[in-house]
C-alpha cells in the first residue's frame, strides 16, 4: 500500500470512528455519557435480577393489578432506565409534535411550556409536578413562568439526578424535588396555584386515585393539565395487530395497562374536577411525535453495541443490554401505535377545582 492509499484509509477509518461515536452520540452533548450508565439506586451486581423481576410482572398480570405493587414496579423500572433515557433522549422524559424548522430541543420545550400557559401559573405561584422524572419539563417550565415548581417522583435516583441539574442550571431556588407516592403525596390540602402531569399519570394503577390527590392539594378555583397516555378512538381489541402493539407498549414502559381517551374526562369529572379543555395534541395538523423515535433508529444500533461492549468489559452493569434491547423493542411498539394511529402520548386535560369546595360527587351522596 503506498502512502496516499494508506493516508486516506487511515483519514477514512477516522472519520467512521468520529461518525459513529459523536455524530450518533449522547442526546445532549454535555448530557449523560455511555460509560457512567448505572442501574440507578440499584447496586451494579443486582441490575440482571432486577430486572428479570421487573419482568416477572407481567408473567403475573394480576400482580400488576394488584395496585398497592404498582409503585414499587415503576421504581424498579425507572432505576433501570433513567441514565439509558438521559444519555439517549435527553432530561425529559416525553414526546412532543415534531414542529416543522425547530429542533428536538425546541419542540420539547413548546410542548412544555405550553403546559403551564394552560394552567395560567404566575410568578411567584407554587406549582406542582406529579411524576417530574429529572425535571426537564420542571426547569423549562420555572424558567418561562418565573413561578415555583415543586416536583414529586417516586424514583429516588432521579430526585439526586434532578436537584443536581436544577442546581446546575441555576434554578435551584425555584425547582424543589421530592420523592414519594403520588398516589399519598406529603403535602397539605389546597396548598398549590395550580399543577401539572406529562406522561406520568399513566403509571397510577387507578387514575382516580392520582386525580383525587391532585384536587385534594390544589386551592380551590386553580387549574390542572395532564398530557396522558391513551388508546385512541381507532383502537379496535378485537385486531390482534392492535392489541400486540398496546401490550408491547405496557410491557416497555412500565404500565399496569393503558387508558381509553374516553376515560380521562370521565375521571377528572369523578374527582370533582370541571373540564375546562380536551384535545389530542397528536391529532392533525400537528405533526407526528413519533417521528424522532423512528428516525433514531441508526443511532439505538449504534447504542446497542456501545452498551455491549460496555457490559462485556464490566464498565456497565450485567443485564444493561437486556434493559436497552427491551427499548430498542419498545421504540418500535411506539412507533407502530403512532403510525396506526391507536395510540397517543399526548391526549390533553385541563381541569379546574371548583371555586366553592364542594366535596366531589360520589362523597357528597
Ligand atoms: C413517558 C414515558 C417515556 C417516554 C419516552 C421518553 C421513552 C419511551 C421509549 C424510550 C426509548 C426508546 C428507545 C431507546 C434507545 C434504544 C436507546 O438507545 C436510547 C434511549 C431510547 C431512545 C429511549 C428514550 C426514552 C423513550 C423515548 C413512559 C415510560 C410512560
Ligand atoms: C415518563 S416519566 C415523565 C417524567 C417527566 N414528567 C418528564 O416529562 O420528563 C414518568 C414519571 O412519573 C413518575 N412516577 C410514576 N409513578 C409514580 C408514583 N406512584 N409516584 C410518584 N411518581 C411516579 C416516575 O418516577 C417518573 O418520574
Amino acid at each position: 500500500m503506498d502512502s496516499l492509499t494508506l493516508f486516506f484509509t487511515g483519514a477514512l477509518v477516522a472519520v467512521g470512528i468520529y461518525w459513529f461515536l459523536c455524530v450518533l452520540g449522547p442526546a445532549e452533548r454535555k448530557g449523560k455519557r455511555a460509560v457512567d450508565l448505572s442501574g440507578g439506586s440499584i447496586s451494579a451486581e443486582k441490575v440482571q435480577d432486577n430486572y428479570k423481576q421487573y419482568w416477572s410482572f407481567f408473567r403475573r398480570p394480576k400482580e400488576i393489578e394488584t395496585a398497592e405493587k404498582v409503585p414499587d414496579f415503576v421504581d424498579t423500572f425507572y432505576n433501570l432506565v433513567t441514565d439509558i433515557y438521559e444519555w439517549g433522549w435527553g432530561q425529559s422524559f416525553h414526546f412532543s409534535p415534531s414542529i416543522p424548522g425547530k429542533s428536538h430541543k425546541d419542540a420539547t420545550r413548546l410542548h412544555e411550556e405550553m403546559a403551564v400557559d394552560l394552567i395560567q401559573a404566575k410568578p411567584g405561584q407554587k406549582i406542582l409536578d406529579v411524576g417530574c422524572g429529572v425535571g426537564g419539563p420542571m426547569r423549562a417550565i420555572a424558567s418561562h413562568s418565573r413561578a415555583n415548581v415543586v416536583g414529586i417522583t417516586i424514583n429516588e435516583y432521579q430526585v439526586n439526578r434532578a436537584r443536581l441539574h436544577n442546581k446546575k442550571a441555576g434554578l435551584d431556588a425555584l425547582c424543589e424535588v421530592v420523592c414519594g407516592n403520588f398516589l399519598q403525596m406529603p403535602f397539605d390540602d389546597n396548598s398549590f396555584d395550580g399543577a401539572y402531569s406529562i406522561e406520568a399519570t399513566c403509571h397510577a394503577p387507578k387514575l382516580e386515585e392520582v386525580y383525587a390527590e391532585i384536587y385534594r392539594v390544589l386551592k380551590p378555583g386553580s387549574m390542572y393539565v395532564s398530557y396522558e397516555w391513551v388508546t385512541t378512538e381507532k383502537f379496535k381489541a378485537e385486531d390482534d395487530e392492535h392489541v400486540e402493539v398496546i401490550q408491547g407498549i405496557e410491557r416497555g414502559d412500565a404500565l399496569p395497562g393503558l387508558r381509553a381517551y374516553v376515560d380521562i374526562a370521565e375521571t377528572a369529572k369523578k374527582v370533582g374536577f370541571e373540564i375546562v379543555k380536551e384535545k389530542d395534541l397528536a391529532s392533525p395538523p400537528a405533526k407526528p411525535w413519533w417521528t424522532r423515535l423512528k428516525m433514531g433508529r441508526l443511532a439505538y444500533w449504534r447504542n446497542h453495541i456501545v452498551v455491549q461492549i460496555l457490559s462485556a468489559v464490566g464498565v456497565a452493569p450485567k443485564g444493561t443490554v437486556d434493559v436497552h434491547e427491551m427499548l430498542f423493542k419498545t421504540a418500535d411498539y411506539l412507533t407502530r401505535g403512532g403510525e396506526t394511529g391507536i395510540f397517543s402520548p399526548m391526549h390533553m386535560i385541563l381541569c379546574r377545582k371548583p371555586e366553592s369546595s364542594s366535596p366531589p360527587p360520589e362523597e357528597s351522596s
